[in-house]
């Protein structure tokens, strides 16, 4: 089940709704109540979740490149934002602490997004960003391709990722 189909759809979680749209890539997941910054948004509870290769579904865990995890619930909806509004925080070696949580405030009815570099380091499927920040980098294709300073002003990091940019740097 890499992702919730619109027949049949049961929400994964009571605060969070999907948004179906028309088309394979239109659809986004939407906050059904105010969440606070610091707020937990979701558990990424262990029973879902689902090791496997990277595809354009999953979230990478580690800094291997074998180190993906699939969803299999609604969170797989989350978009990309250049400015997101949550983070997902696997930095835990315990996985049951692994969560998604609020960077900002989040108005019901709002998107939540996520900053998909923050996770992926080379992405499976890259993309012409549409977030329409002010901050927008553009095309989204991981970390891997990002600067210092474009991945510095984020608010959450992984830190596998982290570590990787800081071994990219140290052999240039
Ligand atoms: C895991 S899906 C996210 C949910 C997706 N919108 C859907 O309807 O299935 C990731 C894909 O959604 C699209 N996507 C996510 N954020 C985007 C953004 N900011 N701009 C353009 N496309 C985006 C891209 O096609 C990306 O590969």
């Amino acid at each position: 089940m890499p992702k919730p189909s619109r027949l049949g759809y049961i929400q994964s979680y009571p605060h969070l709704l999907v948004d179906f749209g028309d088309g394979d890539f239109n659809s986004c997941l939407r906050a059904t109540k105010t969440f606070k910054a610091g707020d937990y948004v979701a558990p990424l509870e262990l029973g879902k979740l689902t090791k496997g290769p990277k595809t354009y579904t999953s979230v990478q865990y580690g800094p291997g490149s074998n180190d993906h995890i699939e969803l299999n619930s609604d969170l797989v909806y989350i978009n990309h934002s250049c400015d997101p509004n949550v983070a997902f925080d696997l930095s835990s070696s315990d996985p049951s602490e692994w969560h998604v949580r609020a960077l900002r405030r989040i108005e019901t009815g709002g998107s939540v997004t996520f900053f998909y570099p923050s996770t992926e380091w080379d992405m499976d499927q890259p993309f012409a960003c549409e977030c329409r920040a002010k901050t927008c980098l553009g095309s989204i294709y991981g970390a891997k391709y990002l600067t210092l300073s474009q991945l510095a002003a984020q608010r959450w990091i992984s830190p596998y990722i982290l570590k990787l940019v800081a071994e990219r740097e140290k052999s240039l």
